[in-house]
C-alpha cells in the first residue's frame, strides 16, 4: 500500500481555495489553526453565542455563524460532533454552500451511515486524523504530525483526492504519513479502534489493574503509577520503537513475565472473539441505530457513563497525583475541569 508523505502532496491544491472549519472543538481548533499556520485561508464557522466563539477569534482565527461560512467557502470541513452534522448539513451547509464546492469530513460516519446524503455537484472527501485533536495541533506545533486516512466519495471537479492530501498536509498529517481510503474502511476501523482498543479495551485494562491492586490492600497512589501513570511511559517506547523496542528497554524480568503471563491478564483468542463481536455490531450499522436512537433519546447512556466514571476512585487519586507533577500541563486540562 502507498504511504503518502509531504513531497507527494502539493498545497497548490488549496491555493485561491477558502476553507471553511466547522466546529472549533478537538479537531477544529487543530485544523483551522494548523491550516492558518500553514497559509491557507481558513475561517471557522459556529453558532452565534457558542462558547468557543471568543476562543477562537482569540487564537487569531476570523469567525462567523455557521451559514455565512459556508457561503464564502470553496471547501467546508465539517469538525461537528458526529450525531449533530446531519441535521446542520441539512440547514445550515446544503443551502450555502457553493455549487462545485467541497464537503469535507474527519470520520465517514454519516456519509457510510448515509446520514447525509450530499448534492451530488460537491466533492465529497475526507481527512481522518488517526489521534486526538489536540495532538493534531500539538504535533503540529513541535513540527511532526498525526498520521491521517484520505479517502474520496464524490469527485465532481476531478481534483477531490489532490486536495484532500493538500489539505492533510497543511494539517500536519503527511509529515507522518497518509494513507488513501474509503469511506466504509474508515468508519468501521474508527470505531472498533476507539471501542476495542485505544478508548473502550485500555480503559478497561487500567481499571482492572488497578482495582486489583487496590482490593488487595495496596495503597491507591501505588496503583495509580503502576497502572495507569506508566502506562504512557511504556506505550511511548511502543510508539517510538514498537513492540521489540519497548522489550529491550524493560528488564529481562519484566520481559519474561510479559511472554508467559500476558495472556493470563488478556486471554487473546478469547478477547479477540469478542472483539469481532464489536466489529460485526459496527459493521452491521447495529452500532450505528443505536447511537442515533442513543440521540433522539437525549443521549442517557452518554451521561450516565460520563458521571458513573468520575465517580471512579482512580480519578480522585489521578488528580491528586496529577496535580503534584506540574509539567503535565494537560492539554485538555482547562476544558476538562
Ligand atoms: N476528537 C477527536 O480527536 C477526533 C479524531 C478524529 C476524528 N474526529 C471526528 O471529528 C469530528 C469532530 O469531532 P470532535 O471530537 O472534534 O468534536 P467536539 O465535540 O470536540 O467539537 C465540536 C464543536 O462543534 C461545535 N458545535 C456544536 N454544534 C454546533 C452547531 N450546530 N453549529 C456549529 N458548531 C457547533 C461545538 O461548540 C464544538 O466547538 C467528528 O466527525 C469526529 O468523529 C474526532
Ligand atoms: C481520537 C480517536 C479515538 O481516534 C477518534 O476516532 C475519535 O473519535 O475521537
Ligand atoms: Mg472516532
Ligand atoms: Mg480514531
Amino acid at each position: 500500500m502507498k504511504v503518502y508523505y509531504e513531497h507527494d502532496a502539493d498545497l497548490g491544491f488549496l491555493s485561491g481555495k477558502k476553507v471553511a472549519v466547522l466546529g472549533f472543538g478537538s479537531q477544529g481548533h487543530a485544523h483551522a489553526l494548523n491550516l492558518k499556520d500553514s497559509g491557507v485561508d481558513v475561517r471557522v464557522g459556529l453558532r452565534p453565542g457558542s462558547k468557543s466563539w471568543a476562543k477562537a477569534e482569540g487564537a487569531g482565527l476570523r469567525v462567523l455563524p455557521t451559514p455565512e461560512a459556508v457561503a464564502e467557502a470553496d471547501i467546508v470541513m465539517v469538525l461537528l460532533p458526529d450525531e449533530l452534522q446531519a441535521a446542520v448539513y441539512r440547514q445550515d451547509i446544503e443551502p450555502n454552500l457553493k455549487e462545485g464546492g467541497a464537503l469535507a469530513f474527519a470520520h465517514g460516519f454519516n456519509i457510510h451511515f448515509s446520514q447525509i446524503k450530499p448534492r451530488k455537484d460537491l466533492d465529497v472527501w475526507m481527512v481522518a486524523p488517526k489521534g486526538p485533536g489536540h495532538l493534531v495541533r500539538s504535533e503540529y506545533v513541535k513540527g511532526s504530525g498525526v498520521p491521517a486516512l484520505v479517502a474520496v466519495h464524490q469527485d465532481a471537479s476531478g481534483s477531490a483526492f489532490p486536495t484532500a492530501l493538500a489539505y492533510a498536509k497543511a494539517i500536519g498529517s503527511a509529515r507522518a504519513g497518509v494513507i488513501p481510503t474509503t469511506f466504509k474502511d474508515e468508519t468501521e476501523t474508527d470505531l472498533f479502534g476507539e471501542q476495542a482498543v485505544l478508548c473502550g479495551g485500555l480503559t478497561r485494562l487500567i481499571q482492572a489493574g488497578f482495582e486489583t491492586l487496590v482490593e488487595a490492600g495496596y495503597p491507591p497512589e501505588m496503583a495509580y503509577f503502576e497502572t495507569v501513570h506508566e502506562v504512557k511511559l511504556i506505550v511511548d517506547l511502543i510508539y517510538e520503537a514498537g513492540l521489540s523496542g519497548m522489550r529491550y528497554s524493560i528488564s529481562n524480568t519484566a520481559e519474561y513475565g510479559d511472554y508467559t503471563r500476558g495472556d493470563l491478564s488478556v486471554p487473546v483468542e478469547e478477547t479477540k472473539r469478542r472483539m469481532r463481536e464489536i466489529l460485526r455490531q459496527i459493521q452491521t450499522g447495529e452500532f450505528a441505530r443505536e447511537w442515533m436512537l442513543e440521540n433522539q433519546a437525549g443521549q442517557p447512556v452518554l451521561e450516565a457513563g460520563r458521571k458513573r466514571w468520575k465517580a471512579h476512585p482512580i480519578e480522585e487519586v489521578g488528580a491528586r497525583l496529577r496535580a503534584m507533577m506540574p509539567f503535565l500541563k494537560a492539554r485538555v486540562l482547562e476544558e476538562v475541569g
